[in-house]
């Protein structure tokens, strides 16, 4: 290693360890930001000037790696994939989770460069503080260990000398007991009928993670079979809109409604745990919401004021960050309901393996290092700012949604964790559909125009099996041909030279020609149950935790989510006093005026509306007493 780059390791590590060291950093940051005058743009150059040590492109490392480029740029992958032993070498195991990442636009030397900038960079000390509970989500101050909610009930992990490993095992005691209360009919309703329908009302991380898990498992079979006679919905977005379609059909008799914040602050999480438990009220009367009211989160004071029993709340802690949270009672609670514990065990268990696996493999065997060094090369070296998670599998529909707040929240940042603005992009927009959806949709842009490295996921065995009579594969090897196919059209493409061989119309060459040379990596899976999505889940959480301890990130902070909840707070309160004042924004108001033009506009459009019952603003009638209707003002 060149010194430039052990001394970057230094930095690094002291940055990482040392709460002082931030703080300075943090104070010189200050200082320099208060000097930042004419233009943002010098100011930012000024700070990358006097930060740039800290900074990984400054080592020879990173720079190695731009030098590199150039001979990948003499690559294409329609040579590389011909080379036997490269096809063997960039290929990775663990556990049954087998990734070939040869169509990525790497050689073996790339690798090798890739490994020396993740020890550059500290990853494997910044893997063993995230796994030692250091409180390395510094803007914070709080540990970051989501590999906690799944540790087997043996280990120990201290927080503050504190080991938390039975925390969590007492939490996820409380819910076996619960859910299978629940479950089997021995914790009923106020009603006296069994909890059959559970609504999880959450948003963010308190959503998406659940919804991808239970995406994934309910048409496993012995997994659906294990969910016979029981229904699970969310309800994330504030739109009642969306308040109606999970309502829909749904008595509050059988209904057992699961409220899901980590703050339990969150304006539309608790506007709609306001609405539904309105709707319970309104059906069974106050007394009713202990027993079809529960919560999860880290705020058990406000779950109490809100009026839920505090023993009817199930807990996880600030070092847990809600969009990792899906191992903790935020995903466990609702799928040991609609599954059974045992289902969640093995979750947990298929998790704490990729886990194991991340935090002791030798980086070049290590599928979440490899994995997040390779998105690293194409983000920041190879200029590609997008990521396309294509599962060749329906039940993993909702990996990409979960994905994109997992990755984009945590690497969407604009500085390191010391403050300093960093001179190269980080985060990568993600987005995704299940193939062969996305085929007939948006590939044509990722086959022709621009280059956007793609994760391809399959299966073995199918969740369903079915097979034709007559046909020369099966249904889901009909889907998997696709899944080979895609890659190697990406990275092989096809040549004018090919084409005038088909004897295709000059005119039509430049159109049919595909250049190639396009990255993916292929990911298969054994089947998709619920160990294999936990491991699934784990090497994306990790993956994208490696590019942020490489790009020097703190990548389990979301400042960037904060000023547009601070500004919706004010236009609500602007929106309440205009109405009840009778009156429209004007510049004294302080919008600007594209705002205040629009607000109006919204103000008076609603008061023309006509709110004859209250069915008109829950279009679904389904909530119909006098605390939901609508403000006379409205009228
Ligand atoms: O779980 P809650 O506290 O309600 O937070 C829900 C979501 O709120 C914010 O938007 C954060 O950016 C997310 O990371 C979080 O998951």
């Amino acid at each position: 290693m060149s010194s430039s780059a052990s001394g970057a390791v230094l930095k690094n590590a002291t940055s990482f360890f040392s709460a002082k060291t931030i703080k300075t950093n943090k104070n010189n940051t200050l200082k320099n930001k208060k000097r930042m005058k004419p233009s943002s743009k010098a100011a930012t150059a000024v700070l990358q000037t006097e930060h740039k040590g800290s900074l990984i492109s400054s080592t020879s490392e990173w720079n190695s790696l731009k030098e590199h480029v150039k001979d990948i740029e003499k690559t294409h992958l329609r040579d590389l994939l011909k080379d036997y032993n490269r096809c063997e070498n960039l290929t990775l195991e663990h556990d049954g989770v087998y990734v070939d990442y040869a169509r990525q636009r790497v050689t073996e030397e790339t690798m090798e460069k890739l490994y020396a900038l993740a020890r550059a960079s500290g990853v494997k000390e910044k893997i063993n503080a995230m796994f030692s509970g250091e409180a390395m989500n510094s803007t914070e101050n709080r540990a970051v260990l989501h590999v906690a909610t799944r540790a087997p009930r043996s280990k120990v992990i201290n927080v503050d000398g504190s080991n938390v490993v039975p925390d969590v095992h007492d939490v996820l005691d409380k819910i076996k007991d619960f859910s299978d209360r629940v479950r089997n009919g021995e914790w009923v309703g106020h009603t006296g009928l069994p909890l059959t329908d559970v609504v999880c009302v959450g948003i963010g991380g308190s959503f998406l993670g659940p919804l991808f898990v239970h995406t994934a498992l309910k048409t496993n079979q012995s997994h659906a079979a294990d969910a016979q006679g029981r229904n699970l919905r969310f309800l994330a977005n504030v739109d009642p809109v969306d308040v109606a379609r999970a309502l829909n059909g749904l008595n509050p008799e059988t209904t057992l409604v699961v409220v899901v914040s980590k703050t339990f602050t969150t304006a539309e999480t608790m506007l709609n745990a306001r609405t539904v438990r309105q709707w319970i009220i309104a059906a069974l009367g106050k007394e009713a919401v202990s027993k079809h009211m529960v919560a999860v989160s880290t705020n058990l004071k406000l779950v109490s004021e809100f009026g839920i029993d505090p023993k009817n709340a199930f807990a996880f802690w600030d070092w847990v960050g809600g969009r990792y949270s899906v191992c903790s009672a935020v995903g466990m609670l609702p799928l040991a309901l609609q599954y059974g514990f045992e289902t969640c065990e093995q979750f947990l268990k298929g998790a704490w393996s990729m886990d194991e696996h991340f935090a002791t493999a030798e980086f070049e065997k290590n599928l979440p290092v490899t994995l997040g060094l390779i998105s690293t090369w194409n983000v920041s070296f190879l200029g590609c700012d997008a990521r396309a998670i294509l599962p060749y599998c329906q039940a993993l529909a909702k990996l990409a949604p979960h994905i994109q707040q997992v990755a984009m929240e945590s690497n969407g940042k604009g500085v390191t964790i010391d403050g300093t603005p960093v001179d190269y992009p980080t985060g990568e927009i993600d987005f995704g559909e299940p193939g062969t959806n996305g085929q007939h949709s948006f590939y044509q842009l990722i086959h022709q125009g621009r280059v956007i490295p793609c994760d391809f996921i399959g299966v073995i065995k199918s969740q369903q099996s079915v097979y034709l009579k007559g046909e020369i594969v099966s249904n889901h090897d009909e889907l998997m041909c696709n899944f080979f196919a895609q890659a190697d059209a990406l990275a092989v493409g096809k040549t004018p030279v090919e084409l005038r061989a088909e004897n295709c119309p000059d005119t039509l060459i430049p159109h049919k020609t595909f250049t190639g040379n396009r990255p993916s990596l292929s990911i298969m899976l054994p089947e998709l149950n619920a160990y294999t999505t936990g491991q699934l889940l784990s090497l994306y959480e990790h993956r994208v935790a490696v590019q942020g301890f490489v790009w020097g990130l703190n990548s389990f902070d979301q400042w960037g989510v904060e000023l547009g909840k601070v500004l919706a707070t004010r236009v609500r309160a602007t929106m309440h006093d205009k109405r009840n004042e009778g009156k429209m924004l004007d510049s004294s108001d302080g919008y600007n005026h594209s705002t205040e033009r629009m607000l109006n506009r919204y103000l008076q459009g609603k008061a023309q509306l006509k709110y004859d019952t209250p069915s008109d603003v829950f279009p679904c009638d389904l909530i119909n007493s006098e605390e939901c209707r609508p403000p006379s003002s409205y009228a």
